[in-house]
């Protein structure tokens, strides 16, 4: 049976704004190849394709993440309709990646496995890159728990499906456990741009972090359904107790690689229904859609005012994803 480790890995402070690599073997390598981004240290000019990258959004869906970037392309200002924009790893077709202006925009598919393999070459990117003081923030979907549908929540704690914060992992056999500490600042800060964008609500909560979204979320509409619908929203209510106000598939994991990288990372997802009122996600693809541009309006608002570009810009919305 697998042994249970807690980690202490604790950030480096003296990072000095730079990404940190918690590996030593790198180091001995003389080529890395990024194999599911298609870039390499070899074959690409990490430091100048990105050395320049300060704040790196991802989330589930390539489309979502083309739209946020030509979006940002017009918030920020810069020239050309942004339509255009490349995908940097169009050789590869597992995740899509564009940039405009300082601002990297990422895909990382569904599930924590998914986002994981994302974040590890991701983050090494950011470190063979040079980058300095990136501010990472995952814009994603979510089920709602007691909140209206369409609100937003900025996760201040990234639990499991126990309410625990903490990311398991099994290393070798064992049972590595990482905690999920986001940064308390970067959801302050984010909760204050929220009044930028008034006409849907934004709030603080715990978000909690699933290996599925059928079961594992306590649906009664999966192709299996081991539990009763008393026991699901015993569950669920017990989870609202705990102070999840949200659920989805990432955070956990997010958390805890980004904050043992040194990264200032946060998680802010749109509610698309409320759980504890049903299972299926039942509104019609333009409500869900605009849902979905909620997140992108507000990070929008939090870049610009990080650069010092106020007052906010028109009623332009993400094209649309
Ligand atoms: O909208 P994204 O970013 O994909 O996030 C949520 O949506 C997916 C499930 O529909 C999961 O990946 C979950 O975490
Ligand atoms: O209910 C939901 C909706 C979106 N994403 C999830 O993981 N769960």
């Amino acid at each position: 049976t697998a042994r249970t480790t807690v980690t202490t890995e604790e950030p480096k402070s003296e990072s000095g704004g730079l990404v940190l690599i918690k590996n030593p073997h790198l180091d001995t390598m003389e080529e890395d190849i990024l194999y599911h981004l298609d870039l390499g240290t070899r074959t690409h000019n990490l430091p100048a394709m990105f050395g320049d990258i300060k704040f790196v959004c991802v989330g589930g869906s390539p489309n979502r993440m083309k739209a946020f970037a030509q979006f940002m392309h017009k918030e920020l200002g810069l020239e050309g309709s942004g339509e255009d924009l490349a995908d940097i790893c169009a050789g590869t077709d597992r995740y899509a990646m564009y940039r405009t202006g300082p601002v990297l925009s990422i895909s990382h598919g569904m599930g924590i496995p998914s986002i994981s393999i994302m974040l590890h070459e991701l983050i090494k990117l950011l470190h063979h890159a040079k980058c300095r003081d990136v501010t990472i923030i995952r814009i994603g979907t979510s089920g709602g728990l007691g909140i209206e549908a369409g609100s937003v929540v900025i996760t201040d704690t990234a639990v499991d499906a126990s309410f625990q914060p903490r990311f398991e992992q099994v290393v070798l056999g064992d049972v590595v456990v990482r905690s999920t500490d986001l940064d308390r600042d970067l959801a302050e800060e984010l909760l204050a741009c929220s009044k930028e964008v008034p006409d849907f609500p934004t709030l603080i909560g715990h978000t909690m972090c699933t290996y599925d979204f059928y079961e594992g979320q306590g649906r009664l509409d999966g192709a299996l359904c081991s539990f009763s619908s008393e026991k699901k929203l015993e569950y669920l209510k017990r989870a609202h107790e705990a102070g999840v106000r949200n659920i989805e598939m990432e955070s956990t994991a997010f958390a805890a690689m980004c904050g043992l990288c040194g990264l200032k990372a946060a998680v802010v997802c749109v509610a698309l229904l409320d759980r504890l009122e049903g299972d299926q996600i039942r509104a019609p693809r333009e409500v869900l859609r605009e849902y979905q541009q909620r997140p992108q309006r507000l990070i929008a608002a939090f870049i610009r005012r990080r650069l010092g570009l106020h007052p906010p810009a028109g009623p332009a919305l993400p094209s649309s994803n």
